[in-house]
């Protein structure tokens, strides 16, 4: 057994790594490593995490530990990953010269590409998947809420037995699995609303309440349950109901969604997902690995994917500058044309 208070460093500090990196430093030495600019709001502002279950945790600045060196991570002894997909690379190869070989690293990031690009730049480390489920809202001013449920995910492995208590005792355990590939993939069916949200440029409970946004996820759900399906995948099970049903679900009528969907719609009414958050913020968005990973699987399986190849470069063009606002039926319309037409 490791020592009762393991040293953990979290690599990209932004809403997931302050929210969790917060918590957990109730507990254990935690070193949060990111940008000047959120170091220095947390310097003035400390953190206040909260969620929609009235969970309530102030942070004071003395008791943070927030820095921009990334070398700091050299004593930790877990290490969270919690940078966006396209900057897994960079942080990989900063960590190589930096982590002990003792190390564990755990990706708590969407997506199905870091941790293989971490397992190849830190070979001697134990790196696991995990899988975050719930939504993270920045407030600003250091003030984080966490705007829907769920238990984190881990890659069972022994290297991180010594960390489990730690999670526990923060509120945030860790629920271990033995199918995390299958998980993720769960995830990214879940993700492909994200860019729609994105586009709809509205909160998530809004955009779900209405049809014809919940008929764009439905058609992208398909195309990746098909190509899911010829790969011989399983998604894993993280709704009331299977994956595969989703989109069934997903077309049902307002009112009768309304009333089959209450956990699913149980978000914060000002929750946006993170696509929305890094267009809105100017920022290159993860949908190269979310519906982009779609459109490969199925191009694998020698299948077309349109409409997710349609919302992929529909988001594109929103990251170049053109933000218009894609109403329902005008995003349904679109997407349905793209699919018809292969
Ligand atoms: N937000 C959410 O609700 C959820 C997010 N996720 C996933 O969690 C992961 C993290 O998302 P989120 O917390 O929203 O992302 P954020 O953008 O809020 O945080 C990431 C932070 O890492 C910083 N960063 C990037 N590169 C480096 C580097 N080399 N060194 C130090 N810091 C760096 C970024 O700075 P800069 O902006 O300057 O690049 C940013 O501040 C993503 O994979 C996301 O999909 C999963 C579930 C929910
Ligand atoms: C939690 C969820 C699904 C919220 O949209 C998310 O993962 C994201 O915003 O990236």
């Amino acid at each position: 057994m490791n020592e009762p208070h393991p040293e953990i460093a979290v690599i990209g500090a932004g809403s997931i790594g302050c929210f969790v990196g917060g918590h957990l430093g109730m507990q254990t030495r935690v070193r949060l490593v990111g940008r000047e600019r959120v170091r220095a709001v947390i310097a003035e502002h400390g953190m206040r995490l909260t969620d929609l279950d009235g969970g309530r945790v102030e942070r004071l600045p003395q008791d943070l530990d927030y820095v921009t060196d990334i070398t700091v991570a050299r004593t930790a002894e877990l290490v969270l990953i919690t940078v966006k997909s396209d900057d897994t690379p960079a942080v990989a190869q900063a960590l190589a010269p930096v982590l002990r070989e003792s190390a564990v690293v755990l990706s708590l990031q969407n997506g199905l590409q870091n941790v293989p690009v971490l397992r190849e730049a830190l070979p001697k480390c134990t790196v696991l998947a995990g899988m975050v489920p719930f939504n993270v809202l920045h407030r600003g001013h250091g003030r984080l809420h966490r705007a829907s449920a769920g238990t984190l995910m881990a890659e069972r492995h022994a290297a991180l037995a010594p960390f489990a208590a730690t999670f526990a005792a923060c509120g945030l355990p860790l629920e271990l699995r033995d199918d995390m590939r299958e998980v993720q993939w769960a995830k990214l069916l879940l993700n492909l609303n994200n860019g729609v949200n994105a586009l709809s440029d509205l909160p998530l409970r809004e955009e779900l309440a209405l049809r014809d946004y919940r008929r764009c996820l439905a058609l992208l759900q398909d195309e990746a349950l098909r190509a899911l399906k010829a790969a011989g995948i399983r998604p894993a099970r993280l709704t009331p109901l299977p994956a595969r049903w989703l989109p069934t679900l997903l077309r049902a009528p307002d009112a009768v969604f309304g009333l089959l969907a209450q956990r699913l719609l149980a978000i914060d009414p000002l929750a946006r997902s993170s696509t929305w958050e890094d267009l809105a913020a100017g920022r290159r968005t993860e949908i190269e690995h979310i519906n982009g990973e779609v459109v490969r699987l199925a191009s694998r399986q020698g299948m077309p994917a349109p409409a997710n190849a349609r919302l992929l470069a529909l988001v594109h063009e929103a990251e170049q500058g053109d933000r218009r606002i894609w109403r329902r039926s005008e995003l349904w319309d679109e997407l349905r044309t793209a699919a018809e037409s292969r």
